[in-house]
């Protein structure tokens, strides 16, 4: 069969995996795809950069749009990132006639409606299996593995770098910037690293495999973000002697009126596999209302791990882009004439609609009386107690300290009700720091 021809758009950390593992397994992928996988161009503003990784045997180009007036090239692969350029280049692609592999979460999360209509009325495929949890086939999976479920929730660890800064945090004592640095040295966070630690990266997978879970359109917009900027070290330490760790979780769950769509740090039992996934590790948990959980564990980032994703799609391509467009695996899973309409029969929900148990700490006066008022105001909210911890003043502030910690776990609340129920608490003259709320996932 005709090989198929391959731009690359973008040969930094991702591209250069590409360029790396197309070519020592060559063999392989090919008697896998049936034809040769070929790449036949580059474009990269950095084009000195660019040649000293593909040498002569490659096309060099500076300029993008020439690769894709390219009428050899089959395919175009968007390893550029961001929302901008990216999402430009990605449309003028479709409408050459090319069908797009891209890594590109943010692109896909904020303009994936527009950029599948566009490919749709062309009739090109928009692959993009490394764009959530990188190496790890889970849209795969998604796609077609579970296809039989009625999927009831995903969650996972989908940030590398975050899941890095929070083991070496715990584990080596490290500073927060350090860490990061650290990350950033090993390609694994964004360009923008405040989308890694802010929690935005989580979110734009998120909202992917929300998509791909619950037959809706992508709802970035939508998404609840928090990141780990606020997380406290006393925090991740009383949740170990609570037996639990503080994972940064995205989340997605069907409830009977619509969809939670969410990212923040979140308490996982230390028993659960996923509290023990360490380092820049991925994990995703889909619970199918037939399978059950199933597990899903790898490398979400770096070169060749999310290069492994990349060809796969290339792979996907040369095997389905000879058959007829309407018996492909539509690009969110369900025929694009089901998804439920934005906003329609299956919202994404708002926050304050969110039912989730949690974790509170209160730096409170040590005061006769004081776990009594909160727990008296948790009650009339009718917010149901878990369990309680105070901290002696002394482990907390010192030797003759007059402060101490108040812990609290709940029990399943709506989110709302937790924000009145706070917002009273926090009046109170005893209560002398803002409270922290960390959710609570029992992920069973
Ligand atoms: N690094 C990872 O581990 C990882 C994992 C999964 C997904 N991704 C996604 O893959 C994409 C690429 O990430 P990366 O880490 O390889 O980024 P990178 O910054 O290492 O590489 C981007 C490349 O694009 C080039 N570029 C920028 N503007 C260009 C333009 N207008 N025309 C041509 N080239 C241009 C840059 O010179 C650079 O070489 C992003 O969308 C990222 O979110 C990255
Ligand atoms: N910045 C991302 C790269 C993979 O998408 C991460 O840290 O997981
Ligand atoms: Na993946």
């Amino acid at each position: 069969m005709k090989p198929i021809q391959v731009g690359l758009l973008g040969i930094g950390t991702v591209g250069s995996g590409v360029f790396n593992v197309l070519g020592r397994n060559q063999d392989e992928i090919c008697r896998r795809a049936g034809c040769d996988i070929r790449i036949a161009a580059v474009a990269d503003l950095d084009t000195a950069r660019a040649r000293s990784i593909v040498g002569e045997s490659v096309r060099v180009l500076g300029d993008a749009r020439e690769l894709i007036a390219d009428p050899e090239i089959d395919v175009v692969v968007e390893l550029i990132g961001g929302c901008g350029i990216a999402r430009l280049l990605v449309l003028e692609a479709i409408a050459a006639g090319k069908h797009v592999v891209t890594a590109n979460k943010a692109l896909l999360a904020v303009h994936g409606t527009e950029i599948f209509q566009a490919a749709a009325d062309k009739g090109v495929i928009v692959a993009f299996e490394a764009a959530v949890a990188g190496g790890i086939p889970i849209i795969k999976a998604l796609r077609e593995g579970l296809t039989a479920n009625r999927i009831q929730w995903i969650a996972g660890i989908i940030n590398g770098t975050t899941n890095f800064i929070l083991s070496e945090m715990r584990d080596k004592g490290l500073d927060f910037g350090v860490v990061l640095k650290e990350a950033q040295a090993l390609g694994y966070a964004e360009a923008d690293p405040t989308f890694d630690i802010e929690g935005v990266d989580a979110a734009h997978k998120a909202t992917i495999m929300s998509a791909l879970a619950f037959g809706i359109p992508v709802q970035f917009d939508k998404a609840y973000v928090e990141g780990i900027t606020q997380l406290a070290a006393a925090d991740i330490k009383y949740a170990e002697q609570l037996g639990y760790r503080i994972k940064l979780l995205g989340i997605t769950r069907r409830r009977p009126e619509g969809i939670e769509l969410r990212v923040h740090p979140s308490l996982v039992p230390a028993k659960r596999l996923i509290a023990n996934v360490e380092g820049a590790m991925n994990a995703v948990v889909v619970q199918g209302d037939a399978v059950g959980a199933t597990l899903y564990y790898g490398k979400g980032a770096g070169s060749e791990p999310t290069a492994s994703a990349v060809i796969a799609d290339l792979v996907d391509i040369a095997r389905l882009h000879g058959a007829d467009a309407a018996h492909r695996v539509p690009p969110l899973a369900f025929q694009s004439h089901t998804l439920a309409a934005a906003g329609g029969e299956l919202p994404v929900l708002p926050m304050s609609e969110v039912v989730t148990s949690y974790y509170l700490r209160a730096r409170v006066a040590d005061e006769a009386g004081v776990l009594a008022r909160i727990t008296g105001i948790l009650a009339e909210a009718g917010i149901s107690i878990d369990a309680v911890l105070q901290r002696e003043a002394d482990e907390v502030g010192g030797e003759g300290s007059t402060q101490t910690d108040v812990i609290i776990l709940t029990h399943d609340t709506r989110e709302g009700d937790m924000d009145t129920a706070l917002a009273r608490i926090q009046q109170l003259p005893t209560v002398l720091a803002p409270i922290t709320r960390i959710r609570k996932e029992e992920l069973n």
